[in-house]
């Protein structure tokens, strides 16, 4: 095997070193990062785990995202280990590992489901945060189920999406890409003080998708709030809505326009830019982060990589966000986003 050289700080093992081996060569693990098993080889364990899951059983439009997880890999190729937005090093900061993609029954959902949670209570086990790349969205009830059950209570919920995701059945079937979220309130595994919404838009089945989600407990930030009240009102009103709870974040890829992420599933008209989901990510630094996911990137549809490089983006600043708790560095950072006033 050829000798990789990586970038290795406070004894972290980094990326590829992309100064001395072409980055857009060798194996594409997230970010180049080193895979679970060579960091464990080292006798050292991973703070946070970054994990597939090539699944898309649920979707009820176009398929394809069973791609999702290898495509956002290979569109990450480009990150630098440095994320000047948050002053954050997150690969030196803490051991972030490729985990690598879960095994889950492309023929039976509910085997599939049963997986998904096992492998995430598996990987968490040791105490690391699992940022899991999707597959089509139905994976968040199960990836919501392990982070309840490790958080040892109901965790509060940050989901952008142009879709609600709160609807009952299609065709019947309760576990879809369009349901996860209804499913996980009946299951109580939510604080439904502190669920929201951010970015839907489009139209809807009726009026009752709206009432069943107020119901539920949601609150929605859409898309044109986004627009009209701008990024820094929208992320006051979501710290003060959730506070310091336990919080999960799933991204549906399609929460940005069409523009931004052709490659998706079902995409709608008129949604955020990556800049405005990036920032509101960013604004959300020092937030008790328990675990997060990006779903929904179906690489049939992209073009030039647009949606595989902004699903790579989205999962840095996750994870910058996850470094940044994990090592400590995250206290009273509210407000201190770097605006670039020095240049
Ligand atoms: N992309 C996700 N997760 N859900 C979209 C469901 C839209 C529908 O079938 O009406
Ligand atoms: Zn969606
Ligand atoms: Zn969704």
């Amino acid at each position: 095997m050829l000798e990789i050289p990586r970038v290795t700080e406070n004894g972290n093992i980094g990326p590829v070193n992309s100064a001395l081996v072409p980055r857009f060569g060798g194996a594409p693990t997230y970010a180049l990062l080193p895979r679970l098993d060579e960091v464990a080889a080292a006798g050292q364990s991973a703070d946070i785990k970054v994990v597939g899951v090539p699944f898309d059983a649920g979707v009820s439009y176009r398929s394809g995202t069973r791609f999702g997880s290898g495509h956002i890999r290979q569109s990450s190729r480009l990150l630098r280990p440095y994320n000047p937005a948050t002053d954050t090093s997150p690969f030196a900061q803490v051991q972030v590992a490729d985990a690598g993609d879960m095994a889950v029954n492309p023929f039976n959902i509910h085997e599939a489901i049963e997986a998904v949670q096992q492998d995430a209570l598996d990987l968490t086990e040791d105490g690391a945060s699992l940022m899991t790349l999707g597959g089509d969205h139905t994976i968040a009830l199960p990836l919501l189920r392990a982070a309840s059950q490790r958080a040892g209570e109901p965790v509060a919920l940050l989901h952008f999406d142009a879709h609600l995701d709160t609807w009952d059945t299609y065709f019947g079937a309760e576990y879809t890409h369009g349901t996860p979220f209804r499913r996980a309130v009946e299951e109580g595994i939510l604080d439904t003080e502190a669920i929201s919404h951010v970015g839907t838009r489009g139209p809807l089945y009726g009026k009752k998708d709206l009432e069943d989600d107020r119901r539920f407990g949601f609150g929605i930030v859409t898309s044109s709030d986004v627009f009209r009240q701008g990024v820094d009102e929208v992320v006051g009103r979501l710290r003060d809505r959730i506070g310091n709870r336990p919080l999960y974040i799933s991204v549906d890829i399609d929460v940005l326009d069409p523009a931004h992420a052709p490659g998706t599933g079902t995409p709608e008209a008129g949604g955020m830019t990556s800049r405005e989901l990036l920032e509101i990510i960013r604004g959300l630094r020092g937030m008790n982060l328990v675990g997060a996911d990006v779903v929904e990137v179906s690489p049939a549809y992209d073009h030039a990589e647009l949606t595989g490089i902004a699903a790579s983006h989205v999962a840095y600043d996750l994870i910058s966000l996850m470094a940044d708790l994990r090592a400590g560095r995250a206290e009273g950072a509210e407000g201190t986003q770097q605006t670039g006033e020095t240049a």
